[in-house]
């Protein structure tokens, strides 16, 4: 049974008013949500609401163009379609993918406006993981801009846009159980709802609220604190008779970056580290690997596979 939802946290301390009694407050929500869930929303975060309705609404019509048309797609610049693309009509949704100067010009009558609004949100969004990142940092007891200084690459950071299919009795998956392999995942959904996590063997609703941003933590922070903060357990399930329309922005690192638990959370504290480190390029390609040939898919392919057991 669904019993609580993921916390609401009001940024406005850290966007406008820097009122430091109200950022100490949001710190240690924002610190118990990441060692709990891997998950919360924010509010007031400095993404203009305006942007986020605007963007809704291109998708809508966007995504209601029909296969024939979607199927006439071509990507610019040579960028790979993503996988299934071509098997259009199994998806589970559809997915528009949005980095600046690679973005997929996936449909000719792709209307401009929607390109040139996610690329607008694209902008906001990483001001909006610098300052998670740097909230997290501190929450981790870090230094002053540790996270900052070993993560200043934003070329692997994208965007999707996603329809939904309206469920169909038999299947209701929209997005299997994962974890994000980023850093830090930033999500706007409609008022369908359906993204979950999972907490203590349950399964609890990240209940839409208009406005709202939700943010969750990804391997990289999970594996960087050794273990304080939690990589969250999600999915989407879709609800029969609506479509769901979000927007995840993955907040990334660069893929040839040696990811480890930090020094000042293991060494210089004499706590053992938890994972051993690998570049995010070659987990990238293994989680890959696994997505395209699940030869075993009841050995789900994650973080665990770098975990040190003690
Ligand atoms: O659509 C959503 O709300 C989340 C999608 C998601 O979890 C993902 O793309 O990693
Ligand atoms: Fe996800």
């Amino acid at each position: 049974m669904v019993t609580s939802t993921i916390p609401t946290i009001d940024l406005s301390p850290f966007v406008t008013d820097g009122d430091e009694d109200g950022k100490k407050k949001a710190m240690e929500i924002i610190s118990l949500a990441c060692s709990e869930y891997g998950f919360f929303q924010v509010v007031n975060h400095g993404v203009p609401l305006s942007l986020m309705s605007r963007a809704m609404e291109l998708s809508k019509i966007f995504f209601a163009y029909p296969t024939e048309e979607k199927l006439k797609s071509v990507p610019k610049s040579g960028a790979p379609l993503p996988a299934g693309y071509n098997d259009w009509d199994a998806r589970k949704e559809d997915v528009f993918i949005c980095t600046p100067g690679t973005s997929f010009n996936v449909f000719p009558s792709n209307p401009p406006e929607f390109q040139k609004v996610m690329e607008e949100l694209f902008g906001y969004f990483i001001k909006a993981g610098q300052l998670v990142e740097s909230i997290i940092n501190d929450c981790l007891g870090l230094p002053p801009n540790v996270l900052k200084g070993y993560n200043h690459d934003r070329s692997e950071d994208h965007m999707q846009a996603y329809h939904y299919f309206p469920a169909t009795g038999t299947d209701n998956i929209g997005a299997a159980e994962h974890q994000d392999a980023n850093c830090v995942t930033f999500v706007f959904q409609d008022d369908v709802g359906g993204l979950e996590v999972r907490k203590d063997s349950e399964w609890i609703r990240v209940n839409p609220a208009k406005g709202a941003l939700v943010v969750n933590v990804g391997d990289v922070i999970q594996v960087l604190s050794n273990n304080r903060f939690k990589s969250g357990l999600h999915r989407v399930v879709r609800t029969e008779g609506k479509s769901r329309y979000s927007f995840p922005f993955f907040y990334s690192i660069n893929r040839d970056k040696w990811i480890e638990p930090l020094s000042q959370l293991t060494r210089e504290i004499g706590e053992p580290a938890k994972y051993r480190g690998f570049t995010h390029r070659d987990y990238g390609v293994l989680r890959m690997r696994q997505r395209t040939n699940p030869s075993r898919p009841e050995e789900k392919f994650d973080i665990t596979h770098y975990a040190i057991l003690t």
